[in-house]
């Protein structure tokens, strides 16, 4: 890498304190211009940084990492700011006018430690997952991520792949001969056909690691007037929907992210559902059916003073809720809810969101095996099962047509990790991540 980049890499201004990272060849001579003298590898010292005129811009801490000892490989340097927003801007002038030296792209100190094998794909998407993350689940998930276990694991299957190569080679080698026992390749087939069946059970993991990352997606359902909004802006402490006593108030879909007990939850309000709508009640209604049907959890809300049944989508987890309890002279139909809420006075909510969670904590309970979390990574493995499954079951292909399905399935392996070409994936992946990361 010929140029030296630089950017703010701690976050908005103004702030206590700034970092502003450097990473490249120009690293040591933009220190020196700066702090007069480089700093003593990897210590904190405290330096007057001046401009390329001796004009003073700070007094700040400054790094040298010498590479390939640092985050990128390459010579990184350090320094920490006071935060203030003139301040950081007269460093960044200072450091553009040097020779070779520009601002860096989203992820590009990230995608210069993946070119120099400091980590590998799937190791620096997690790295952005971390910095995303804002709930202890999703921190977890992510730190978890960082610590190459999906290359180990896809390594590893690529082994089988290449062992089972070598196995068909030796076959088709000695197929000339006679008395060679067939069984070695039947014994191959056997771990082809068992790969796939890990490969599918892989791929169908995505959906825990979309849970934690998106959200356990739970839709309030009801009549008009149940309470729907009303629960909603109680569970999120905030006034996001509209609530009054008229029925039909809500007509679009509103959605809340809420950390329930370190999991990511999008509670989401719907209008009321019931016959013979106004028109654009009718499409908000549509919507509401819609979202149910892709929820993981309906909380299937009634005032249970005057309960009107609501019909639900089949097949999705739900729990009976009877609002209003702060109404209710008796308990009119004792058994026939789940939870009991007033969502005015807030009684109950804290069992019900216990539920929540309770749920959630379950449909992300293999949260620890080595799961895809990107679609990306789903895709190469479900292209992957098909390379294998054409080579496990297309028996009446030769042998060597069968091999070569194996060699693109160990490929698109290869790829998820960054082990094999991954040049044309490189932009769109670091695109994704910060200024500075
Ligand atoms: N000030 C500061 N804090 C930070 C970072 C940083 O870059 N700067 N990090 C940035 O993400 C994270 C820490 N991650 C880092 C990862 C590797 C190296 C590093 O220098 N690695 C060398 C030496 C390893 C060693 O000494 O054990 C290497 O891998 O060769 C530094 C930071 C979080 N905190
Ligand atoms: N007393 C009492 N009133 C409630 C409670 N929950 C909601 N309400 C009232 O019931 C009326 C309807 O509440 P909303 O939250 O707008 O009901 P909704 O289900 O969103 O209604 P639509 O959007 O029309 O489908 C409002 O007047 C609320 O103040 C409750 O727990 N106790
Ligand atoms: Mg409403």
């Amino acid at each position: 890498m010929r140029e030296t980049i630089f950017a703010l890499s701690s976050g908005a201004l103004p702030s206590g304190v700034a970092v502003v990272r450097l990473s490249g060849p120009g690293t040591c001579f933009a220190l020196e211009a700066l702090a007069g003298k480089l700093p003593e590898p990897r210590h904190a010292t405290l330096r007057t940084l001046r401009d390329s005129r001796g004009g003073i811009l700070d007094r700040s801490l400054v790094l040298f990492f010498p590479g390939p000892e640092s985050f990128t490989g390459e010579d990184c340097g350090e320094l920490h700011l006071h935060g203030g927003r003139a301040v950081v801007q007269a460093v960044l002038e200072t450091l553009s006018g040097y020779p070779d030296f520009r601002l860096a792209e989203a992820g590009e100190f990230t995608r210069r430690a993946f070119l120099n094998g400091k980590f590998d794909l799937t190791e620096a998407e997690a790295l952005s997952d971390l910095i995303s993350a804002e709930t202890e689940a999703q921190r977890r998930f992510a730190l978890a991520n960082a610590e190459s276990r999906h290359r180990a694991l896809y390594d590893g299957w690529r082994k089988t792949l290449i062992h089972a190569r070598a196995m068909i080679e030796a076959e088709l080698d000695f197929s000339d001969e006679e008395d060679v026992p067939g069984s070695v390749a039947e014994r191959v087939w056997e771990e082809i056909a068992e790969l796939r069946s890990s490969l599918e059970r892989h791929a169908a993991g995505y959906r825990t690691a979309e849970i934690i990352r998106e959200g356990f997606r739970v839709v309030i359902l009801g009549a008009p007037n149940a309470g729907k909004s009303s629960l909603l802006n109680m569970l999120a402490r905030r006034d996001i929907a509209i609530v009054t006593e008229e029925p039909g108030t809500t007509r679009d879909v509103l959605e809340a992210a809420l950390d329930v007990g370190g999991v990511k939850v999008i509670m989401t309000d719907t209008a009321g559902i019931r016959e013979n709508p106004g028109r654009v009640e009718a499409l908000g209604i549509d919507r509401a059916i819609d979202r149910a049907r892709e929820a993981d959890l309906i909380l299937l809300l009634e005032d249970c003073n005057a309960p009107v049944r609501v019909r639900l989508p089949e097949g999705i987890p739900h729990r009976r809720i009877g609002n209003k309890l702060d109404l209710a002279e008796k308990t009119l139909h004792p058994g026939h809810y789940d939870f009991l809420i007033s969502a005015h006075t807030g009684e109950g909510i804290d069992r019900l969101l216990s539920e929540v969670r309770e749920l959630a904590v379950q449909a992300t309970s293999n949260a620890g095996e080595t799961l895809p979390f990107r679609e990306r990574h789903v895709q190469l493995i479900l292209d992957a099962a098909k390379h294998v499954d054409t080579a496990a079951t297309q028996t009446s292909l030769p042998l060597e047509v069968r091999a070569e399905e194996l060699r693109l399935a160990g490929d698109a392996l290869g790829r998820i990790s960054g082990t094999i070409d991954v040049e044309d994936l490189l932009d769109t992946i670091f695109s994704q991540f910060c200024i500075g990361k």
